[in-house]
């Protein structure tokens, strides 16, 4: 699904990215641990090609980064301190601007796409606080919120960038657990970033698969079962209770 072939970045002549080979397969789950400042989130921003790499090359679902546009499949959370707090826009609106896509700075919804919205926000159980101000949410609220948006198109692989920061721990739990279920049962693909150890050790291992420079890789691989035909989120959603079975998480 991802493949980062000797990727090198630099931020004016500092080396922030190394020479890094890895390999993230269908339905794994990767996290991504290290201290401030070893890339992390530079490494996400180059995935999802908000920064173009110094040399090597990265390829999404088998094409070069450089040709790919189906940007659809792939969700995006940046760090939550990548938005301000003042945009005045409403929940419904920050979910419906995941719809618009790279290029289309604005489209008329149709039915479809409202009911695509509808879903997210159902999923995330924040359809009672469609139109309040995002600026007006709690931190957990917002990151729901967030994470419609990033679902919206139901992609098959998700980048998280310290998804639970600023978000009390029975929230962030929570929060885990919804996404772990989105792995197992929903066959998403994860890629996150995030500080909180116990949560990766529980779920991935204690033992980094990789290690490149600071930063350390924790993978949990999933292997499909063979009659399972279902790959992304809408296809559950479509089915009758699926929605309900990915509410009962939460
Ligand atoms: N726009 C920029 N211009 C120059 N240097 C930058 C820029 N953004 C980040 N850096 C530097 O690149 C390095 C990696 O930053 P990055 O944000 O990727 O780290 P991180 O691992 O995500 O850290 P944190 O855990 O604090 O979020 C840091 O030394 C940072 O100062």
């Amino acid at each position: 699904m991802v493949e980062i072939d000797r990727l090198s970045f630099l931020y004016e002549h500092k080396n922030v990215i190394d020479n890094l080979t890895f390999t993230v397969l269908e339905r794994d789950f990767v996290g991504l641990i290290g201290p401030n400042g070893a890339g992390k989130t530079t490494l996400l921003r180059l995935l999802v090609g908000l920064l173009k790499p110094t040399s090597g090359d990265i390829r999404l679902f088998g094409q070069s980064i450089s040709k790919f546009q189906d940007w659809d499949r792939i969700g995006y959370v940046p760090q939550k301190n990548a938005f301000n707090p003042l945009f005045p826009a409403t929940v419904r609106e920050i979910v419906e601007s995941g719809l618009y896509g790279r290029k289309r700075l604005y489209r008329k919804l149709g039915a479809s796409d409202r009911r695509k919205i509808d879903d997210a926000l159902d999923v995330m159980r924040i359809a009672d606080l469609a139109g309040r101000r995002i600026g007006q949410l709690s931190g957990g609220q917002q990151q729901r919120a967030f994470l419609a948006r990033a679902l919206v198109n139901s992609p098959q692989l998700l980048i998280l960038d310290e998804p639970t920061v600023g978000i009390d721990a029975e929230t962030q739990q929570g929060f885990f657990q919804l996404i772990r279920h989105m792995h197992e049962h929903h066959h998403i693909t994860f890629l996150m970033v995030s500080h909180d150890m116990e949560m990766m050790e529980a779920y991935l291992g204690s033992e980094p698969v990789q290690s490149a420079g600071k930063l350390k890789f924790y993978v949990k691989h999933t292997h499909a079962p063979e009659d399972c035909g279902e790959t992304n989120l809408s296809h559950s959603i479509e089915r009758p209770g699926g929605m309900r079975e990915m509410m009962e998480v939460t």
